[in-house]
């Protein structure tokens, strides 16, 4: 059975690294300097690095210059996130040299821009399905943006190659992810799903590798490592097969 990746997020906002609790504006617990802190994932181990622009992704600007800076100081895969909207900020998304970036609010407001940029770059777009019950968040999740499996019927026919799907209720509280959720987006659709928001253990990790066989690939952990929850090498080790 294929192992669970991992995902270190490393979320940016005024050019700091920080965490938010549900992802809200003004939640912000700071954790110093975006390059380091990735840099120290790396270092730890980690195959994956999920870096967001919560500056892009909230309308409050961007920390464009500085999201490229940490993805090209990478040796390892990126996945970029965060305000890509439309085709100058997609283009300058892939520029940085990541290895996929994710969609969400684009997903949910202009589907025409989605389906064309998804058949054109395939495996290096994501969409990330953020969710309030079954209601999907877009515009820093701040506004409600359609049903979730609709939505995700769609973007299956359109080719979508994978899933980041959060529930958002759990996301940067240390709660433990939502499992069931999990189950019910593998049940709903066959293309890989990667688990994000609220890992608190290394037992969650283990919990969320036990879904790998219906489809969940990897899991993005955030808060748990700055608060020193688990060590990256000990989360690494929890999944080894
Ligand atoms: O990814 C986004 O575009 C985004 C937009 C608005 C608020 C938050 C956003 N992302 C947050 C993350 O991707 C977190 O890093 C991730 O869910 C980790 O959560 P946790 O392990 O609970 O800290």
């Amino acid at each position: 059975m294929a192992k669970l990746e991992l995902l270190p997020a490393v979320d940016v906002r005024g050019g700091q690294a920080v965490r938010l609790v549900h992802g809200e504006s003004g939640t912000e617990t700071s954790y110093g300097s975006p390059l380091e802190a990735a840099l120290a994932w790396q270092r730890s181990g980690a195959e994956w690095l999920h870096l967001v622009d919560l500056d892009a992704a909230f309308g409050t600007g961007d920390n464009r210059k500085l999201i490229a800076e940490v993805a090209g100081a990478m040796d390892i895969k990126v996945e970029l996130s965060g305000g890509i909207r439309d085709d100058a900020t997609l283009a300058a998304a892939l520029a940085t040299g990541c290895t996929r970036v994710n969609l969400g609010t684009a997903a949910l407001e202009t589907p025409e821009w989605v389906a064309k940029v998804i058949a054109e770059h395939g495996d290096r777009i994501a969409v990330g399905l953020d969710v309030k019950g079954t209601t999907l968040r877009g515009r820093g999740w701040t506004r409600d943006g359609g049903d979730l499996y609709e939505t995700l019927a769609r973007l299956d026919g359109e080719g979508c190659a994978r899933y980041v799907v959060t529930d958002i209720a759990k996301d940067g509280t240390l709660q433990g992810p939502n499992l069931e959720l999990l189950r019910h987006v593998c049940a709903a659709t066959d293309r890989p799903v990667v688990a994000s928001g609220g890992v608190s253990s290394l037992d969650d990790l283990r919990a969320i590798a036990e879904l790998v066989p219906l489809g969940v690939e990897g899991a993005i952990v955030g808060k748990a490592l700055y608060a020193k929850e688990f060590t990256l090498e000990e989360a690494l080790e929890a999944v080894a097969r």
